[in-house]
């Protein structure tokens, strides 16, 4: 059956570029011939992370401007068989323990080595669990190309003594480079097996670069839209990891779809009023975007978030959150129980607890001062916000 979408044709001077890449040169190497081929690495294996290496290592080939190789600085891990899992990956073409069964294909690269993975690259994707970053940004001062361009498709921020700190800033900061966003419904699983799927890119004033972007990532079945807006993008991907606990405990306590349905829609407004509140820059539009409403369902309906938070729920709160992280995801990470506290931070430091009470009951039920059963009772109440977009 034809799918019931139209895929997006790629921009023209892609697949049949035959003249000098609009790409500035970059590169001088010993024998002083420039390089006018950018060089992708991707920063971070896990579940969408080797997916991430799979999608861009299905382009490089096609596009003239890029080398073919797609670099994967992987942390480094001995696997039950006592081999190293990066070279299981590079003799095998899987990552094994993250996306086992998915062939990345053969210009997929891993690399243990960070300094090395990341040293001649010019377009850098990072794709961490972001309790990682901080480390590996100030791992990586000094050590990247000056005309990087950077992406993030982590779902996370910092907080700081001086507040919120989104992991885009964090890397465009520490690093000096411009930091793209991509984010979007993706569970990684589904894209891996080539499912249809959306994703939006969020970038702040380089439309040119954006493009690159989405000529990078874009496949048939993976759709990327770009839209001028860093922080919506960003703190849509952040925020739903939140939403999706509280959709797991209504799951964990069998409350139905309809309760289901109302803690979205409550978790989708206070996504939108924290965002603005955060960032007057912030757009509508951006929130109808597949980093917004599309991410907040299937996040709500499939992720890693809501099915840990479910098993959370069955066992009344008495086995934590780490306990179960550890048990049901193997090696995968929850952003979502981080990113609770993290909202709570900055919530409680600027007297808004009042005006978000589901993003402040998550984490209270994730701590154990609440059970998951407060996730309705106080979700509910009657919302104290302004409406921070037009309902007209
Ligand atoms: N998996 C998905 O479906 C999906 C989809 C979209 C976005 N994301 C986001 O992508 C980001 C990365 O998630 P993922 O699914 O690729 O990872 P993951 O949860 O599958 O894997 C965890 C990764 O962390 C690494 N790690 C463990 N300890 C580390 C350390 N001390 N320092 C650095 N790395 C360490 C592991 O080697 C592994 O690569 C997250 O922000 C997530 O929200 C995930
Ligand atoms: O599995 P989760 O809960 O980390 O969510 C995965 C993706 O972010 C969904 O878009």
């Amino acid at each position: 059956m034809a799918p019931a979408f139209e895929p997006v044709p790629l921009p023209k001077d892609t697949e049949t570029q035959t003249e000098t890449p609009h790409d500035t040169p970059d590169t001088v190497n010993n024998d002083a011939q420039v390089d006018y081929k950018s060089r992708v690495t991707v920063v971070g294996s896990g579940n969408w992370g080797s997916v991430a290496a799979k999608l861009i290592a299905s382009n490089t080939p096609k596009l003239n401007s890029f080398h073919e190789e797609v670099r994967m600085w992987v942390f480094e891990e001995t696997l039950q068989c006592g081999e190293k899992l990066t070279d299981v990956i590079n003799r095998t073409n899987e990552n094994v323990k993250y996306l086992p069964g998915i062939k990345l294909g053969k210009n997929v690269i891993a690399d243990p080595d960070l300094e090395n993975a990341v040293k001649d690259a010019n377009m850098l994707v990072f794709v961490t669990p972001h309790q990682f970053m901080e480390g590996i940004c100030k791992r990586l001062v000094g050590k990247v190309r000056g005309d990087a361009e950077a992406i993030s498709l982590i779902k996370g921020m910092e907080v700081k003594m001086e507040g919120p700190c989104m992991i885009s800033t964090l890397i465009s900061e520490q690093l000096g480079i411009n930091c793209s966003v991509l984010m979007g419904a993706n569970i990684a699983n589904e894209i891996a097996v080539e499912k249809f799927s959306e994703a939006t890119v969020g970038y702040r004033d380089k439309r040119e670069i954006a493009e690159q972007w989405v000529r990078l990532f874009s496949t048939p079945y993976f759709v990327v839209t770009p839209v001028q807006d860093v922080e919506g993008v960003e703190l849509c991907g952040t925020l739903k990891n939140v939403v999706a606990i509280a959709a797991g405990f209504v799951d964990g306590l069998d409350m139905g779809n309809n309760t289901k349905a109302a803690i979205m829609r409550i978790g989708l407004r206070e996504m939108i009023a924290f965002s603005k509140l955060l960032f007057s820059s912030v757009r509508d539009s951006t929130f109808f975007e597949s980093c917004g409403v599309a991410d907040v369902i299937t996040t709500c309906l499939g992720g890693r978030n809501r099915k840990v938070a479910d098993a959370f729920a069955k066992n009344g709160g008495k086995r934590s959150f780490d306990e179960l992280e550890a048990e049901m995801l193997q090696g995968q990470k929850l952003q979502g129980v981080s990113t609770a506290r993290e909202v709570y931070e900055v919530l409680s430091h600027r007297g808004w607890l009042e005006l978000f009470p589901l993003f402040a009951t998550v984490h209270e039920i994730c701590v154990g001062r609440l059970p998951p059963s407060a996730i309705v009772e106080h979700s509910e109440q009657k919302p104290k916000l302004p409406l921070f977009y037009s309902t007209s």
